[in-house]
């Protein structure tokens, strides 16, 4: 299949990446494109740097997939560097564009704008993952493994992709953009990049080949090579979207959860979202390296979290007063390897909340084993101690019993709940991680600060919420 292509310089200019083999038509549609970008992309929810203003938008790469013949839509994909006002190398981001020269009105939400002016005039510029037929073409390069330039397309060994699906974007509030084909498969386009194979993707495909079916069947991926010629992460892969098994007629455990509180008995579900979740540790840390963490690796643990208290402390100004206790949990976690203790750490989900697993009929299943969207992938694929994910999840016990607002009806919701999934947990993984509580405490109180400095940077309404958790933290010692 033939591909234009505009890939960024493997040579340095000026420290910043630029374009290599610009074929002028191909610049001349870039050109014409960014202003209107520009505009668009801070109204997106996925965009992170809202609020910050844009200084500069660069093409890394740009790639035209060419269309079957006899179609006249355009499509092309961009990885794009923006900058913002006072930071330093900024966020890559992946766009899909379409291009059209008219418009059914169906299409209007997804317009980014209209090229006015030069060899483009009129060209309609598009989302392309909101234009079925433009999303329909990529479900196709990934039932066929296409590839354009540095752009591969794969489909699992063995996974049908069937033709005829008909597309339609996720209403879901999202970091990413997801399509889903004809209720069978779920495209995850991921939108903020960086250098590595994506967890969501590495972690899926190990669990589906360990015969897991806590994670939906992965089906088809598809991905790049980081485009800076220089610097950290040149010609590493990048993961770029992930197709997997749609779920149908399921419910997310947030929304689940959210119905029986305060006064509905969840336990039981909670008690198979343990099991399950300790079913997922007990797959990953057979399928994937394993390590034991000592004296000076728990020291960096600890001073890693008390890293984060202090950054988050500082943008977040609520959570000085807390500061000197909180840090105690830290403490008290380096103590246990000063101690002698040693902890066993393993591939996690690392972002675990009842936002992430869905019921199904034959049980829960897992999502998105992305991680901490902020973290960079080399973290976040870091073996860690599991009871990451166990504190992530008891946070998220409390963040639904809060929801609605406090009182003692949702804390005893709340306290059922929690200890129902840790006694879930306890039956099915190697480990009670409730006897654990030192470990317990610094790992609920290292997401109790994160969730802090994202509800204040997204959702400042919601701030209250884990505050409650970091007076609770504070006020309550480790032994
Ligand atoms: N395989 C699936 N089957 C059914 N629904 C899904 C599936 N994958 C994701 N979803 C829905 O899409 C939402 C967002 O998916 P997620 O992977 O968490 O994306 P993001 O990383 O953008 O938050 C989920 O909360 C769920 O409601
Ligand atoms: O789902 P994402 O991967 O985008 O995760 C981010 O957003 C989550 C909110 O959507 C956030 O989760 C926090 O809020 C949840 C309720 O909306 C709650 O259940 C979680 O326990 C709480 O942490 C997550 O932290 C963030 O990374």
């Amino acid at each position: 299949m033939s591909d234009t292509s505009w890939s960024t310089s493997a040579a340095r200019t000026g420290g910043a990446p630029g374009l290599r083999r610009a074929p002028a038509a191909g610049g001349e549609l870039l050109d014409a494109l960014l202003p209107l970008i520009h505009g668009w992309l801070p109204q997106q929810r996925w965009f992170s740097g809202k609020g910050r203003p844009i200084t500069d938008i660069r093409v890394l790469s740009g790639t035209e997939l060419a269309a079957p013949a006899g179609d006249s839509s355009g499509l092309v994909h961009l990885l794009l560097r923006v900058r913002h006002l006072g930071s330093g190398a900024g966020d890559t981001y992946q766009l899909l564009v379409g291009t059209r020269t008219t418009l059914p009105t169906s299409l209007a939400p997804a317009l980014i704008g209209r090229i006015d002016g030069g060899a483009h005039d009129g060209l309609l510029v598009l989302d392309a993952l909101h234009d079925p037929a433009l999303a329909g073409r990529l479900l196709g390069h990934l039932r066929d493994g296409d590839r354009f330039s540095c752009l591969g397309f794969h489909r699992s060994p063995g996974a049908e992709i069937p033709t005829g699906l008909g597309p339609r974007v996720g209403t879901a509030e999202q970091s990413n953009t997801s399509v889903v084909f004809g209720d069978s498969l779920i495209l995850k386009v991921f939108r903020r990049v960086s250098p590595g194979t994506n967890p969501d993707l590495e972690l899926t495909l190990a669990l589906a080949a360990a015969g897991s079916t806590r994670v939906p069947a992965p089906v088809g991926w598809f991905e790049t090579v980081w485009p800076y010629g220089d610097g950290d992460g040149a010609g590493e892969p990048v993961t770029l979207g992930l197709l997997q098994r749609f779920l149908p007629g399921t419910a997310d455990g947030w929304e689940l959860a959210l119905a029986s509180v305060p006064e509905g008995d969840f336990t039981a579900e909670s008690f198979l979202l343990g099991q399950a979740t300790a079913e997922v540790h007990t797959a990953l840390a057979r399928a994937l390296p394993v390590e034991t963490l000592g004296e000076t690796q728990i020291e960096g643990l600890a001073d890693g979290m008390t890293a984060r208290l202090e950054a988050a402390a500082s943008a977040v100004p609520a959570l000085q007063p807390y500061r000197t206790a909180l840090r105690s949990a830290f403490q008290d976690l380096a103590e246990l390897g000063h101690g002698g203790r040693t902890l066993p750490a393993q591939r996690v989900h690392g972002d675990l909340h009842l936002g992430q697993v869905l019921r199904t009929p034959d049980g829960w299943v897992l999502l998105d084993f992305e991680g901490e969207p902020a973290q960079p992938i080399e973290e976040r694929r870091r073996p860690q101690p599991a009871v990451r994910d166990v504190a992530a999840m008891l946070r998220s016990f409390d963040y639904a019993a809060r929801h609605h607002g406090a009182g003692p009806l949702a804390e005893a919701w709340a306290k059922r709940n929690r200890s129902a999934f840790l006694a879930g947990y306890a039956t099915t993984g190697d480990h009670d991680p409730a006897g654990e509580h030192v470990l317990m405490r610094a790992f609920e109180t290292d997401k109790a600060v994160y969730e802090c400095l994202y509800e204040a940077r997204h959702r400042p309404a919601w701030l209250p919420i884990p505050m409650s958790a970091i007076e609770r933290l504070s006020a309550s010692p480790s032994h």
